[in-house]
């Protein structure tokens, strides 16, 4: 196999982290990642506000889109209570056959499960294929011009918002996801909150947007 960033970023985790201690993992990835190879993970400070969020919504069905090399799927599994599940859905096999050996060594793999395959193709089999009801938590961090095109594809499928679910989104300034941002601040039917902060590992600044679904409208009642 092709030696790659993100293969010497697992590699590292595998020799300097704790095995099936998530926290330490995340710790790890970030030490390599700010001081060694910068890699887009949502990183330590996004990091703390992506944990918030996740801890005061307590959800018990998540969905990510863009596992990449799982950072933010062991984070985020690391605080989910018993019986909760993340599902991380990742089309490139490179990064899911890496996402996958960083999920067991962080000893979250009975909480996480990797979809593979593109997300236009994984959404509508949610329901049947992998029984998902409502999402509680969605977090966006995969092709930034995807964010949209999801976004719309998760409410049209029904039953895929309940009444209060979050989405959040990554890099909302930095690369920035203008049409997403331009479409959820002025649909009614979310309330959002934007989340200033700083790329990850740098200085730039970034954002990240909090959008809490309120519920459907008679006209989008399915
Ligand atoms: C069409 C298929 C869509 N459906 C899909 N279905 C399934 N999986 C998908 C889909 N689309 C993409 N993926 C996967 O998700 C991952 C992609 C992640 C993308 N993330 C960024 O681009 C980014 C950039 C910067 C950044 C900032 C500043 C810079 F200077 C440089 C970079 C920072 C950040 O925090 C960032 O998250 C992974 C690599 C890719 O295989
Ligand atoms: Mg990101």
């Amino acid at each position: 196999m092709a030696e790659n960033k993100e293969k010497r970023i697992l590699n590292f985790v595998l020799q300097n982290a704790v095995r099936g201690d998530p926290q330490s993992v995340v710790d790890t990835i970030d030490t390599y990642c700010s001081q060694k190879e910068w890699a887009m993970n949502v990183g330590d400070e996004k990091g703390l506000i992506l944990d918030k969020i996740v801890e005061e919504t307590k959800p018990s069905v998540l969905l990510e889109l863009g596992t990449y090399c799982g950072y933010s799927a062991v984070r985020i599994a690391g605080l989910l209570k018993p019986g909760a599940r993340l599902l991380t859905i990742e089309f490139n096999p490179d990064f899911v056959a890496i996402a996958k050996q960083m999920i067991e060594f962080a000893g979250v793999q009975d909480k996480v499960k990797i979809l593979e395959g593109p997300s236009e193709t994984i959404i509508p089999q949610l329901k049947k294929k992998h029984e998902v009801d409502t999402l509680d938590f969605v977090f966006l961090d995969h092709w930034k011009d995807r964010y949209l095109p999801d976004t719309v594809l998760l409410l049209v499928m029904c039953g895929m918002q309940r009444k209060g679910s979050v989405l959040l989104a990554d890099n909302v300034i930095c690369p920035g996801a203008p049409e997403f941002i331009k479409y959820i601040r002025n649909n009614n039917h979310f309330k959002c909150t934007n989340f200033p902060s700083h790329l990850e590992y740098m200085k730039a600044k970034d954002a990240m947007e909090k959008a809490v679904f309120l519920g459907p409208g008679l006209e989008s009642m399915c």
